[in-house]
């Protein structure tokens, strides 16, 4: 496949190195350190599919302007989602594929996914009370991480007990703390904690390099073009 990366940071590089490995071209590199690349410089014909790994207030526009040019694209990029319903419209629109997942590792959304099972049992006992806990490198610039969005939604989803999320201690029982942590070099740590009086169960995602983001990422660039509509992991892993 002929692949535009778009961001070439920390993600961007290391889905170069795997993408080339897997037998993938390059079709281009969109980054600050390449001003003279643009989205716009590329067509279907060109790029097979682009994969966006940038920053949060980057990510929207990138997006658009994959959709806007016929890209099928990979988003990776976390921190946007309010911009989110315009991206899908927009896809729907221009009848391009879009692919967002807040964590690629396929070990994240199988947590998700036990995490949802357990946020249902644990809700049918009393006196347990729930909160999140997510932990990243000081470079990161979101917070709370998508990761732990996407854990803290699907508890609200399934635990009644919790109605809203607050990126802090709770003040109220029915507020689900979400509490980050910004500390050296951790990939990525994602610890839901049901605590009662007498007891406590974790359910805990720790990242020990980024190698399953970048292999779920390319996965979805290889599986995406061809559809139509708006895709996430669990599309991909028919979870
Ligand atoms: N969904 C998932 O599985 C994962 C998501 N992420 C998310 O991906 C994003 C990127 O992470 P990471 O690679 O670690 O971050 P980095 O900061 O290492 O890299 C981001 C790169 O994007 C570049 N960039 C910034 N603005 C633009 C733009 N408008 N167009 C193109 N490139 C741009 C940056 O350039 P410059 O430095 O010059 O600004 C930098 O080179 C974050 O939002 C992070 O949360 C990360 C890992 C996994
Ligand atoms: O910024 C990161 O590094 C990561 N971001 C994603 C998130 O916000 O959840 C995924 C992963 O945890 C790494």
């Amino acid at each position: 496949m002929k692949l535009l990366l778009i961001g070439y940071g920390k993600m961007g590089r290391a889905i170069e190195a795997q993408a080339l490995a897997r037998g993938h071209q390059i079709a281009g590199i969109v980054d600050p350190s390449r001003p003279d690349v643009r989205i716009s410089d590329f067509t279907a014909a060109e790029a097979d599919a682009a994969i966006e790994f940038t920053h949060p207030d980057a990510a929207f526009q990138n997006v658009t302007a994959c959709l806007k040019q016929g890209i099928p694209v990979v988003c990776g990029s976390t921190g946007w989602l309010h911009h989110f319903a315009e991206a899908q419209a927009l896809s729907q629109q221009t009848g391009t594929p879009l692919f967002y997942a807040s964590n690629y590792s396929v070990g994240v959304n199988l947590f998700f996914h036990f995490n949802e099972y357990i946020a249902a049992k644990m809700h049918q006992f009393g006196g347990y009370d729930v909160q999140v806990r997510e932990i990243h490198h000081t470079q990161k610039v979101d917070q709370p991480s998508g990761t732990a969005l996407t854990a803290a939604e699907g508890i609200l989803r399934n635990f009644p007990g919790k109605t809203t999320w607050r990126n802090e201690a709770a003040s109220a029982p029915q507020e689900l703390a979400i509490l980050s942590e910004r500390e050296g070099t951790v990939v990525g740590t994602h610890i839901v904690t049901y605590s009662s009086a007498a007891d406590s169960i974790e359910l805990k995602h720790e990242a020990h390099t980024r190698d399953g983001f970048v292999q779920g990422a390319l996965l979805a660039a290889e599986w995406l073009p061809g559809r139509r509509g708006v895709f996430g992991m669990q599309d991909l892993l028919g979870l």
